[in-house]
């Protein structure tokens, strides 16, 4: 685990990728609520070990763990598991809420010239759901790599979205060790660093602590964050 000091001493971070579900947007109490009620059908309840699993994965690798650790791969494959919970997310997407400080901090580092983008494992289909409230604060992103990007080949914890997404700054590709990632779940923690990058992970309070000794920091909330730990520009305002 390299701290920012270890960072601001190699040299700063010019640019920053941000994961969406869990990180930016309050969506993944949505997967959690759709696979309890699923789960439930066969008697079974969904523990945060098996969402550990599955967070920030592209959808049908997800799925694929979800039918086997939960035993029911017989009577329901990853596929149908995927249209059984569509019409379900479909309903509860476009009323994601933004995560605290995650306004306050993608709007900082926009009118400071930071790059900034997003690596999701999210498709479009459901990116545009999810964010369809949120349009202009989205909008201060350079690119956009959804989980269907041609390019990403394996979903988190393969490091493919990350690397896509610094090759498509404006000034890319950029050096992964002046890139900064912020994740919540495991898998894309994992993807940051076989990218090279440093992370800074925001872990649900219930995930459990183990998944937290990869990550170059952790926080309990993006308010928490002070870009000038990475040589990024301070905030002004107090809160
Ligand atoms: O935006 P991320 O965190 O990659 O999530 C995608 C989706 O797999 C939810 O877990
Ligand atoms: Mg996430």
């Amino acid at each position: 685990m390299s701290t920012p000091a270890d960072v601001a001493a190699r040299g700063s971070i010019t640019h920053v990728i941000f994961d969406m579900d869990g990180l930016l947007l309050d969506t993944e109490k949505f997967y959690t609520e759709v696979q309890e009620i699923i789960l439930a059908r066969f008697n079974k309840t969904f523990d945060w070990s098996l969402k550990a699993k599955m967070m920030g994965r592209k959808a049908i690798e997800a799925a694929r763990i979800f039918v086997e650790e939960s035993g029911i791969s017989d009577s329901l494959s990853a596929e149908d598991f995927l249209v059984e919970r569509e019409s379900m997310l479909q309903d509860l997407f476009p009323t994601s809420e933004l995560m605290p400080g995650a306004s306050r901090l993608i709007k900082h580092l926009h009118a400071k010239n930071i790059p900034i983008c997003i690596a999701t494992g999210t498709h479009t289909r459901h990116y545009d759901l999810k964010t369809q409230r949120h349009r202009e604060l989205f909008s201060l992103m350079h690119h956009i790599v959804r989980g269907d990007d041609p390019e990403v080949k394996q979903g988190k914890p393969a490091p493919d979205g990350f690397l896509a997404a610094a090759r498509r700054f404006k000034d890319g590709p950029v050096d992964p060790q002046k890139v900064l990632v912020f994740e919540d779940a495991p898998s894309g923690v994992l993807a940051a660093k076989n990218a090279g990058m440093n992370v800074v992970m925001v872990p649900d309070p219930r995930l459990d602590i183990s998944h937290q000794d990869v990550a170059d920091q952790i926080l309990t909330s993006l308010i928490d964050f002070k870009p000038e730990e990475w040589g990024l520009p301070p905030f002004e305002d107090s809160n």
